[in-house]
């Protein structure tokens, strides 16, 4: 058996459905809107595991799901290493965002990294504490700005609202996805002109455990191959 994991509402779950749906799988939850049970039609030998698509990443790795669909942000946010327990199977063109560097529109002098970094140092000697990024990506927001060498900051965790902190004063920049930009400028933040930290798309990923002949056979099915 094959477990499938799916985001288990949303967008991303629609988008997953149709994914499917256009190479002969039909994905659907059952019973009523609260209830996470889900079917599969089209192929034998496949299970739907509705699930949050932050926990899809660490599912897989625990071998509890042998397929499953997330953002290429959370894979790599949630697991140190993780090509050696998963494989990307196919990216699936929806889902996509940047993870991006962002702080108050009013910082007119604040236009890239260069200036961050400088306004950061300041910012320690002035206010005796290093300047706070509100994120959710620790793990990445840290190797890229350590591999430009800044070091001047401290990371606070936010995990939902964040562009809401700068406002309420518990950070002076944030770290977070972005797609339309919208969130952004609704709180006054901009976007430092970087290349983001990270750009991401909805992916779907297989453990490295899971792979054999009946894996092969479904894989080849959806049209996609693994490496
Ligand atoms: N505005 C957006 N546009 C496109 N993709 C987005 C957007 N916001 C988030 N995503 C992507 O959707 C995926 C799921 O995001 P999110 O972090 O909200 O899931 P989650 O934490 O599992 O949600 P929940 O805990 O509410 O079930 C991530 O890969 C993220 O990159
Ligand atoms: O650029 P935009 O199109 O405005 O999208 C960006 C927003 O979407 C996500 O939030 P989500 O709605 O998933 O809620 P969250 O705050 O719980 O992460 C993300 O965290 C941003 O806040």
């Amino acid at each position: 058996m094959i477990r499938l994991g799916v985001p288990s509402k949303g967008r991303l779950m629609e988008q997953t459905f149709d994914w499917f749906a256009a190479r002969g799988v039909r994905l659907s939850r059952t019973g009523s809107d609260r209830e996470y049970a889900g079917r599969v039609e089209g192929v034998e030998g496949v299970a739907l595991v509705l699930l949050s698509a932050g926990e899809i990443p660490r599912e897989l790795a625990a071998g509890r799901i042998e397929l499953g669909v997330t953002g290429t942000d959370l894979v790599r946010e949630k697991l140190a290493g993780w090509r050696s327990d998963l494989i990307e199977v196919a990216p699936m063109g929806f889902g996509h965002a940047d993870l991006i560097l962002a702080v108050p529109e009013c910082w007119v002098d604040c236009v890239d990294l260069d200036d961050f970094a400088s306004i950061a140092r300041d910012f320690r000697a002035a206010h005796g504490f290093r300047l706070r990024i509100a994120t959710k990506y620790h793990r990445l927001v840290r190797a890229w700005l350590a591999g430009r060498e800044l070091a001047d900051y401290q990371l606070v965790d936010s995990q939902g609202a964040t562009e809401g902190t700068v406002a309420n004063q518990t950070a002076e920049a944030i770290a977070d996805i972005t797609s339309s930009g919208e969130t952004l400028r609704a709180n006054n933040l901009k976007i430092l002109a970087e290349e983001p930290i990270l750009r991401s798309e909805a992916t779907l990923f297989a453990s490295r455990a899971g792979m054999g002949d009946e894996m092969s056979r479904f894989l080849t099915l959806l049209g996609v191959a693994a490496e």
